[in-house]
């Protein structure tokens, strides 16, 4: 279980609140008004912001003071952060070892993970020379090769097309159920988090609350959600 345990959260002028508990295994989406929090909550999680109280717990093992990189948990912003000078299998490598140096069995986990993504012959290629979906395809092959327990998405495919959005949702579904990953994804599309997330953290106000079922907070929601989704 992941846990929030009475945390509050300092960015400049700006409180967050968070007391919530979150099983593993779960996905979850994190909802709310630009500027409300959302990132802050993930940087908290992630551990790239210290709380000034509360503690965070991961199936009982307190994360609070442990550096981002030692926390078992794996990032992904929308800007899929790929190196634009690595190819496709290094920017995936670099999940393995920083320094780049694979050895063989490394190298095949690499072209195993590239073909599970559908990407198999696109080893040698740079960013530049791939599509947003295909850069996509890279972020999440490296996800799948670091197969932390945590998953953590700042809108991920927010520069995507419908189509190519829903494409992405439907591969990290399958990669994340696959390994048991749990999840949690920031997004400003309640369409996605219905589809992906059967519960939602909603933040708002200074507070991230506890996850409710996201039907019945999309089909019911309290007015500053509302108004944010633009519903009448
Ligand atoms: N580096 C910073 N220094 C000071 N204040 C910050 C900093 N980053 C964010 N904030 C403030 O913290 C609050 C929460 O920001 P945060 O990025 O978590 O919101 P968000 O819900 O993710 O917004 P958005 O949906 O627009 O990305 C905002 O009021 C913002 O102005």
């Amino acid at each position: 279980m992941l846990e929030l345990r009475d945390i509050q959260v300092t960015r400049g002028d700006f409180i967050l609140k968070a007391d919530l508990a979150i099983n593993p295994g779960t996905r979850t989406a994190v909802i709310g008004a630009s500027g409300s929090g959302k990132s802050t909550l993930l940087s908290l999680i992630a551990g790239f912001l210290a709380p000034e109280t509360g503690r965070v717990v991961w199936n009982g093992t307190d994360l609070t003071e442990s550096a981002p990189g030692k926390r078992p948990i794996s990032i992904l912003f929308q800007d899929q952060n790929l190196f634009p000078h690595l190819t496709a299998a290094q920017n995936i490598g670099l999940g393995l070892r920083p320094d780049l140096r694979l050895d063989r069995a490394q190298q095949d986990q690499v072209a195993a993970v590239l073909a599970q993504v559908g990407l198999a012959g696109f080893s040698d290629r740079k960013p530049e020379n791939l599509s947003g979906g295909q850069q996509s395809r890279i972020a999440l092959a490296r996800i799948l090769l670091r197969a932390r327990p945590i998953l953590l998405l700042d809108e991920p495919f927010a520069a995507l097309g419908p189509a190519l959005k829903s494409e992405m949702l439907t591969l990290l579904d399958q990669i994340t159920a696959d390994m048991g990953t749990t999840v949690l994804m920031v997004t400003h599309d309640p369409n996605d988090a219905r589809a992906f997330a059967p519960q939602t953290i909603l933040v708002d106000d200074g507070v991230a609350h506890q996850p409710v079922a996201t039907a019945a907070l999309m089909d019911n929601p309290p007015a500053g959600l509302k108004d944010y989704l633009g519903l009448p």
